[in-house]
């Protein structure tokens, strides 16, 4: 894999037609990197070794006579930042949202990523990810509303094994373009101006103000 230059993160590129950015949400060590290698490689190496660092992984793919890029943007750690930087969220066309089957946790923390996903992308695809049935097949059989609640598209995969994972993934990209086609530039259009302010003022304002020691002579 080349190791990409600042030009990678140039996010102007995803303006144009037939570029779209895809992100991946989720509590570490839901199985985000293994799915997206799952899908680009077609193989599976289970390897303890969580990501430290943003990751881009490039695809491309014809949709309709239409050569398509696809970055796939990974980052770890996620759990530890509780919160993810608002460039990661800018100009995403689609999310995958993964949970942990196995880990009771990583499921009741969605809403939380869910949250944060619509402050920045209101309306981008968000497809919400039931990950490791392959370590019990009969997890199948539970129910996890979150996604019929908010109304997403549910996946039950398994990276390990390859389950719905091309399927997924497939699905993304076709959310995504379409997405990007039918969305007013309005939206995208308004989130770049409010990014031109300064985001800190946002919390200033909503904090009660801090009382003030200036000019307080020093009692002795
Ligand atoms: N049994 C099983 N294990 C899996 C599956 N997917 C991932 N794992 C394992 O779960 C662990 C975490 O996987 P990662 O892909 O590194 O998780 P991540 O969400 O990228 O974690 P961070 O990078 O820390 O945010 C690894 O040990 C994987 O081998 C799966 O489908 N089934
Ligand atoms: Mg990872």
């Amino acid at each position: 894999m080349d190791a990409g230059g600042i030009s990678d993160l140039d996010l102007e590129k995803y303006d144009s037609d037939e570029q779209v950015k895809i992100i991946c949400l989720g509590d570490s060590a839901v199985g985000k990197s293994k799915l997206m290698e799952r899908f680009l490689m077609d193989g599976y190496r289970p390897q303890q070794l969580s990501t430290y660092a943003l990751t881009l992984y490039k695809y491309t793919t014809t949709i309709n006579g239409q050569t398509v890029l696809v970055d796939f943007w990974d980052t770890a750690g996620q759990e530890r930042f509780r919160s993810m930087h608002p460039s990661y969220y800018h100009k995403a066309h689609a999310c995958v949202m993964v949970f942990d089957v196995q880990r009771k946790i990583t499921y009741k923390n969605l809403p939380n990523w869910y949250k944060e996903l619509r402050e920045y992308r209101p309306e981008i695809p968000c497809l919400v990810v039931a990950n490791k049935i392959d370590a019990d097949i009969k997890v199948t059989q539970k129910s996890f509303n979150f996604a019929k609640k908010q109304g997403l598209p549910f996946y039950f995969v398994s990276a390990a094994d390859g389950t719905n994972v091309v399927k997924v993934f497939k699905d993304a990209i076709q959310m995504a373009l379409s997405y990007k086609k039918n969305s007013s530039d309005f939206m995208d259009e308004v989130m770049r101006e409010l990014e031109n302010f300064d985001l800190e003022s946002k919390e200033e304002s909503s904090d009660k103000e801090e009382e003030t020691q200036e000019g307080k002579p020093d009692s002795a």
